[in-house]
């Protein structure tokens, strides 16, 4: 110990030596330049490099400071001892945020990086038209010299992504409409917005489970591919058509969509549109990271089959063969590709999925819903436009399970075999969508066993009833058959 304590002593005796050299040999002019110098000839033997990333630069806000204070909030890179928490205003969650002046380690392709949040008083500012905070905030990021050519290529960019996709998950999403008939708010905007709160979500969601697997892979395929979509020089979008009978879960699935990926929706109302030009002002308005979604598409346009339409030489695009809010628009000199006319057409609309114009803004899904697909024009429906098409169908034996285990807690273990045998004999036949089945079990959740038992009995009736429909339909068709024979 008496040893530790002799060594101590001299070590300072030498320090304060050095510290009076300085002071001799080199004047205080001179000093600052030589400590300068002592610290960039430190710098040139270690093997660390430091980058400083300040809140604020010059006089604007700084970025990659905010992507980076979002990124070392994201929970699985948190590992300090000591964590701010924040909760921002429209926010749906609780960020955590290095405390001042901790280090936190990261780790990114096998390589380890060290940030600092460095927080100082600001010095009195003068008068400033913008006054800046009076702390001095920033992270000081420490990486070997070796590493920097893959942090400064790669892990500066995933920082800035990720931190993209923490704002948009803990941000409240907004549900547009565009039902003001074309008038613009103060701001010249067509959209109005309320938050998005639908509780729709995949696991909810009553259908054929495989097919939910692929629609979910898919869109987190498409998601994940901005650069595979830029690689192969095709705008970064994607149509689905979502069809089947009314009450099959055509808008669940939309919210469902909306609640996996992150995205706004926007519900474009096209009675309320009356010309292309306004139809692609509302799409200059939308946002990227979006769902752009026209239901009822065969009600509220009347597209028919353009090939079965139009037999001229007259190129089809220009026929006005569009039905906007119970009413046939005219043409009106359009020439269907967007100018000031005074209708929409459908070559407006294939525009808009389809055009130049659909690709300002990225990543985005357009959904069109119809309980007719036969009515639509096929144009309309080929891939680039409708990649995929999804049909809604009635409520299948895997829906219902998801039903019962929604609406009753019911696991499939726990209901009589015979039943779900029952059950599963008739369901098909039944053709009751999830919307009556639904409200079903609403009615009758308090008594979960009587439930099941009952919902079997209205499925055999339906059953039955739907068995003698199809036998007399069968029984006109034969006659009408004959009837045409014998003429
Ligand atoms: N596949 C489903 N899974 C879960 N719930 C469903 C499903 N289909 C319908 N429902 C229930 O029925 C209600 C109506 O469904 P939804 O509005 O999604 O049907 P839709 O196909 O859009 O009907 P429409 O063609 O009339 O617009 C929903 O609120 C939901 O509770
Ligand atoms: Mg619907």
């Amino acid at each position: 110990m008496k040893e530790y304590w002799s060594s101590l002593a001299s070590l300072l005796g030498v320090l304060a030596f050095c510290q009076s050299l300085l002071h001799t040999i080199f004047p205080p002019e001179l000093r600052f330049a030589a400590l300068k110098l002592f610290h960039k000839l430190s710098h040139c033997f270690s093997s660390y490099v430091y980058f400083d990333i300040t809140e604020i630069d010059g006089v604007n806000t700084n970025e990659l400071y905010n992507a980076v204070q979002l990124y070392l909030s994201s929970s699985v890179s948190i590992s300090g001892n000591r964590l701010s928490l924040t909760r921002a205003v429209n926010s749906s969650a609780i960020t955590f945020g290095l405390a001042n002046n901790d280090c936190i380690l990261d780790f990114f392709d096998g390589v380890t990086v060290q940030w600092e949040h460095i927080v100082t008083q600001r010095q009195a500012q003068g008068y400033l038209w913008r006054p800046l905070p009076e702390e001095k905030r920033g992270f000081t990021l420490r990486i070997k010299k070796k590493d920097k050519p893959l942090i400064l290529d790669s892990y500066l960019d995933y920082i800035m992504g990720r931190a993209d996709e923490i704002r948009r998950k803990n941000q409240e999403r907004l549900l547009y409409t565009n039902s003001r008939g074309g008038s613009l708010d103060s701001r010249g905007n067509p959209w109005e917005s309320v938050p998005f709160k639908h509780p729709s979500t995949f696991d909810t969601l009553a259908m054929d489970p495989l097919k939910k697997q692929q629609i979910m892979e898919d869109l987190r395929d498409f998601a994940n591919s901005q650069s595979f979509y830029q690689q192969t020089g095709r705008a970064w979008k994607r149509g689905y058509l979502l069809y089947g009978p009314p009450g099959t879960g055509k808008s669940s699935m939309i919210a469902a969509m909306a609640n996996f990926l992150g995205y706004d929706v926007y519900d474009l109302e096209l009675t309320e549109v009356h010309t292309n030009s306004e139809l692609r002002k509302l799409l200059m308005k939308t946002t990227s990271k979006s769902i752009l979604v026209i239901e009822d598409i065969d009600c509220s346009i009347s597209f028919t089959d353009r090939k079965k339409k139009n037999s001229g030489t007259r190129n089809h695009y220009d026929f006005p063969d569009i039905r906007c809010g119970g009413r046939y628009s005219s043409l009106s000199g359009d020439d269907g590709r967007g100018g000031g006319g005074g209708s929409i057409t459908l070559s407006g609309l294939l525009n808009f999925t389809d055009g130049l114009w659909s690709c300002c803004g990225s990543e985005r899904i357009f959904v069109f819903t119809t309980n007719h697909i036969e009515k639509l024009d096929p144009a309309l429906l080929r891939s680039g436009r409708m990649d995929m098409h999804i049909f809604m169908n009635f409520c299948s034996y895997p829906a219902l399970k998801i039903l019962l285990k929604n609406y009753l807690n019911y696991e499939e273990n726990e209901i009589d075999d015979t039943l779900l045998q029952e059950i599963k004999e008739v369901i098909d036949k039944a053709k009751m969508t999830p919307a009556d089945v639904s409200e079903f079990l609403i009615k009758n959740r308090r008594y979960k066993n009587r439930a099941v038992a009952e919902l079997l009995e209205t499925l055999k009736s339906r059953a039955e009833k739907n068995e003698k429909n199809g036998g007399l339909r069968k029984k006109e068709m034969g006659l009408e058959e004959e009837e045409e024979e014998e003429e």
